[in-house]
């Protein structure tokens, strides 16, 4: 049986000097939405592009559901994808835009209207795509992946240009793709949004893939158990701290880390030393948090920080 979903393996592309994809493999798996990470220029659109059988590679091979996208006879039925949400025709109305498509693919002209409808577009679908906002442009992009009714929907930043009310839409909407069972790829540059909505990462750098793993597995390993202290008396806390055998760096005007003690043991020494504080929690990471640990060596164009700045 072939493998469902979406695998690549040891991608390698370059252009001219520029080596875009360099052994570039993991898969996405049903039932999940994975999220696709990395800095700019990493090479996640490239390895979308021949995912879709748009570019070519040197070495290496990309399979939907076990088979390369150009042996596919109807490929809208087994991955809708959103590269390009700009790319549509400004003249013909959202609708028209559909029609077209569903015609060239064999597809019945109801699934258009269905389609219009989940993705909440039925009110402007019948205006040019022209006018169309960059989220409006987005849901009609989303509309077309979704008409073939694949198993697999693979989207280039579907969050840009949304609203707050269109990102939690999308957010909802790329959790009930997944929950029916299909493989969701979602590349974006937005980590919180990719924190609330993953289940998984494939993190990308200079054209490999660093990390492929379990959102919530990645964010308690950046976690570790360290515990974050707010103390308006910084000093004397630290001392005492360090004295009961933690270690600690201050994080903030009046935020301190502390490692090496678990909280209730941290709770005591502060109350025998009468030293004031106001809160004492386990540290938790952000996805933001990780994704900028794991990038730190892959980051094509970094600006100086402030410190390297002064120094
Ligand atoms: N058509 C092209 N011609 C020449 N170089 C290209 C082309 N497409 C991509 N590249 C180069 O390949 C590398 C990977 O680019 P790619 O667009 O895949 O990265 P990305 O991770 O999608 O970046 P971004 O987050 O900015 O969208 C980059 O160095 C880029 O400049």
């Amino acid at each position: 049986m072939s493998a469902p979903g979406i695998v690549v393996a040891g991608l390698r592309k370059r252009y001219g000097p520029t080596l875009a994809l360099d052994g570039m493999s993991f898969s996405v798996r049903p039932g999940l939405v994975t999220g696709f990470l990395g800095p700019n220029g990493a090479g996640k659109s490239t390895t979308m592009r021949v995912i879709l059988g748009l570019d070519a590679v040197e070495e290496g091979t990309a399979l939907i559901d076990g088979r390369p996208y150009r042996s596919l006879r109807h490929p809208l039925t087994h991955v809708g994808s959103l590269l390009d949400a700009a790319a549509l025709h400004p003249g013909r109305s959202g609708r028209n835009h559909l029609l077209w498509l569903a015609h060239s693919q064999g597809l019945a002209a109801r699934r258009v209207d269905q389609v219009i409808e989940e993705v909440g577009l039925a009110s402007a679908a019948r205006r040019k795509a022209g006018g169309y906002s960059l989220g409006m442009r987005q849901r009609l992009g989303i509309a077309a992946a979704l008409l073939g009714d694949p198993p697999i929907i693979m989207l280039d930043e579907p969050f840009n240009g949304m609203d707050p009310d269109g990102i939690i839409w999308m957010r909802g909407f790329l959790r009930s793709l997944a929950a029916q069972g299909r493989a969701v790829l979602v590349s974006s540059h937005l980590m919180s949004e990719v924190q609330d909505t993953a289940d998984h990462l494939v993190v990308v750098g200079r054209g490999k893939a660093i990390a492929d793993a379990g959102v919530a597995e990645l964010i308690a390993a950046a976690s570790g158990n360290r515990v974050a202290l707010r103390t308006t008396a910084g000093a004397h806390a630290m001392k005492v701290l360090a004295r009961a055998g933690a270690t600690v760096a201050a994080t903030g005007r009046d935020t301190i880390a502390v490692s090496g003690l678990p909280a209730d043991r941290i709770v005591t020494v502060l109350n025998e030393s009468a030293v004031p504080f106001s809160e004492v929690s386990a540290h938790r990471a952000t996805l933001e948090d990780v994704y900028l640990d794991l990038t730190r060596e892959a980051v094509e164009f970094r600006a100086a920080t402030p410190t390297e700045v002064r120094r």
